[in-house]
């Protein structure tokens, strides 16, 4: 009898779908361990199983953590993190990944778990340690931790149109955000106007604290040699909606990725409708082949009518959660939002929010 282990995956092999549970509590996070005797033993893992026949992936997280754990997460928001395949060679995976928040009050309940309801152990772990690799899990869960970085919240900068009654826009530019924003915030720095990739730069330069995400552009290119002083803030490279649908309709082929930029940092990708929504689950997926940085995320707007984009007409909330379902990846609020509208935003299916005002 051959070891099934042993036995290649083909294209006809069965592809198991799996319900996976990120459960938390701020930074409290919950991991099984894997029995050795299971796929993927004596490795730590989010709390899952395969979803039955009968089931949708949402009813199989809620009975897998309820069989697993004893949390009942019938009440709890539970948000979509993203959809991915992997192949593990004897087996392929479908995983369909959730968030979970617990209450306060679930948490207490839970937090001296070593346990679980089938015998596994079960261990509560600080989220840095989780993302700095400290714990081994299955390889498709790498794609996950790049995923739980995102922040809930994310600042963007001001246009530089917004400081045109000043002397010195550019200076003012700099200044503001030099002061305003926040300790080791997330800062999408959208520079769209030529010329002020030299502030982009010198923002970065003065405030060393902030993650940055910046657009892959053109403009960056033209200042590389600059750039590569501050790269290392950068955290994540923004594609645009038209970049991303002009790779999608070269079918595929002009690999806007050959690019060492591009290929060296994360993607946040920008869509307004299903159609990029799709390229970018296809731009994931090759990615995730490709064994390059992950999209791990896609802002996803005007989700509400914004003073920056007054022309567009917004999706509103019904809308831009079907969207957002569409999405194999974290979804990100934009437009018209303010920070403390994070609860709303993950009732309808997002993972963060971001924005101009009232963010920084
Ligand atoms: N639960 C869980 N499974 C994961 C994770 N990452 C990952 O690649 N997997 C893979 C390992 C397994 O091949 C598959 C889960 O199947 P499973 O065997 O645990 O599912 P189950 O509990 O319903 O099944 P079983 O033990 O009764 O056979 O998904 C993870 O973080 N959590």
């Amino acid at each position: 009898m051959p070891n099934p282990s042993k036995i290649p995956a083909t294209s006809h092999q069965k592809i198991v779908n799996v319900a996976v549970a990120v459960i938390h509590y701020q930074a409290q996070y919950l991991l099984g361990f894997r029995d050795a005797a299971q796929h993927q033993g004596n490795r730590h893992e989010f709390v899952g199983g395969k979803i039955d026949a009968n089931e949708t992936a949402k009813q199989a997280l809620i009975r897998e953590v309820a069989e697993e754990t004893g949390i009942d997460i019938h009440d709890n928001t539970v948000v979509k993190l993203g959809r991915l395949h992997h192949d593990y060679g004897d087996k392929q995976v479908s995983l369909q990944v959730y968030n979970i928040e617990l209450t306060a009050l679930q948490y207490e309940q839970h937090r001296h778990l070593r346990y679980g309801l089938e015998g596994q152990a079960l261990k509560w772990v600080n989220k840095s340690a989780l993302l700095a690799g400290e714990y081994h899990l299955p390889a498709a869960n790498k794609t996950i931790l790049e995923w739980l970085r995102l922040p809930t919240q994310i600042a963007i900068t001001y246009p530089l149109a917004h400081f045109s009654d000043r002397p010195n826009p550019a200076a003012e530019w700099l200044t503001y955000h030099e002061e305003k924003v926040a300790p080791h915030a997330w800062l999408y720095i959208r520079v769209k106007e030529s010329g002020v990739d030299n502030c982009a730069k010198q923002l970065m330069t003065l405030r060393p604290d902030i993650q940055v995400i910046l657009p892959f552009d053109h403009h960056m290119q033209s200042v590389q040699a600059d750039y590569q002083i501050v790269a290392h803030q950068v955290v994540v490279h923004q594609l645009s909606q038209a970049a991303l649908m002009t790779w999608f309709n070269n079918g595929e082929h002009i690999s806007v990725g050959e690019q060492t930029l591009f290929n060296d940092r994360p993607l946040i990708v920008s869509c307004h409708d299903a159609a990029s929504i799709y390229a970018a689950n296809k731009l994931s997926s090759a990615r995730l082949q490709q064994q390059l940085p992950p999209v791990i995320g896609i802002f996803l707007s005007p989700l509400l009518a914004t003073q920056t984009h007054p022309d567009t007409a917004p999706l509103g909330w019904s809308d831009w959660s079907t969207l957002a379902q569409l999405a194999d990846m974290p979804v990100i609020g934009l437009g018209g939002l303010s920070p403390a509208m994070i609860e709303r935003v993950a009732q309808y299916g997002g993972i963060s929010v971001a924005g101009i005002r009232q963010f920084i």
